[in-house]
């Protein structure tokens, strides 16, 4: 039987700011499963990013459950085997003065503690995540001399540092160029095959067809929870409905679709 990594039961949220209350997610069930790829799409404002912060644990729950491998997630102590990279890791990034090996190695610090050396085995897996990134040439460098796109792969080399049996990332390839996107998703997929289970934020739907194996489409609802097939046969009166303006599907490729 499969073992499920998240569940989330009638999850709900609203923003209570001072002018406004907004709510941003309504009724959201969703389970997923050890090895699952999934991909959490919708259009802008849709409520992927609040989903992704209630799950993490960074904002309150207001209403419903999550459970992070059957545990209820307040009471989930292995942070440590969840890997995260936020849309914003770029501007965090900022002014810091640190060098690319540093970040990365800070990865380590959830299992270690703040104050703990770093082994040889410590440093043989930096290096084994910088040649999985293509970054070696970087490691020296201040993290806020980089380019959008390098300091994006740095933030995601420090969240595979860990071996993360969960990856969580948030449109984690935003600013980087074609050739590290497609190396980006061979990565993704090896850790796949080694039943690493990843949920993934992404506005890219040929890479959603290509390399997911279960979508998720939100807009405030969960408008579809199903294979990545059976989303390929929504439809364009579907997924018009779902985005809430009109898309139409084109092919490229012979085997590859995506949406404009
Ligand atoms: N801190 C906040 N205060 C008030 N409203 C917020 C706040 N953060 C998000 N929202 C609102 O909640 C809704 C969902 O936002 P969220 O960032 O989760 O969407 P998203 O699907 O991740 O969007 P995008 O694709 O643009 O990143 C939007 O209407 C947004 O304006």
């Amino acid at each position: 039987m499969s073992e499920a990594i998240f569940e989330l039961k009638n999850i709900s949220y609203t923003y209570k700011d001072k002018l406004e209350h907004t709510p941003a997610l309504k009724n959201i069930n969703l389970k997923i499963d050890k090895g699952d790829f999934v991909a959490l799409v919708g259009p802008n404002g849709s409520g992927k990013t609040t989903l992704i912060k209630l799950i993490l644990g960074v904002m309150k729950l207001q209403k419903g459950e999550i459970y992070i491998k059957g545990d209820n997630h307040q009471k989930y102590a292995s942070w440590q085997e969840i890997g995260y990279v936020s849309q914003k890791s770029n501007s965090f990034a900022k002014g810091f003065p640190a060098s690319v090996s540093e970040v990365i190695l800070s990865g380590l610090t959830k299992q270690k503690g703040l104050f703990k050396r770093f082994s040889r085995k410590d440093k043989k897996r930096l290096e084994e995540v910088l040649e999985l990134l293509d970054i070696q040439d970087l490691k020296d460098k201040n993290i806020s001399s980089l380019s959008g796109g390098q300091t994006q792969r740095v933030f995601i080399a420090r969240a595979l540092i860990n071996r993360p049996s969960i990856l969580v990332l948030d449109e984690p390839t935003v600013g980087i160029d074609n050739q590290h996107v497609k190396e980006f998703y061979d990565v993704l997929l090896k850790l796949k095959k080694q039943s690493v289970t990843i949920l993934l934020v992404t506005h890219d739907i040929g890479v959603v067809v290509d390399h997911a194996n279960e979508v998720a489409c939100l807009n405030g609802h969960l408008h579809f929870h199903g294979t990545n097939h059976e989303f390929k046969n929504l439809g364009e009166a579907e997924l018009s409905k779902i985005y809430g303006f009109p898309l139409q599907l084109v092919s490229h490729d012979h085997d590859r679709e995506c949406c404009v």
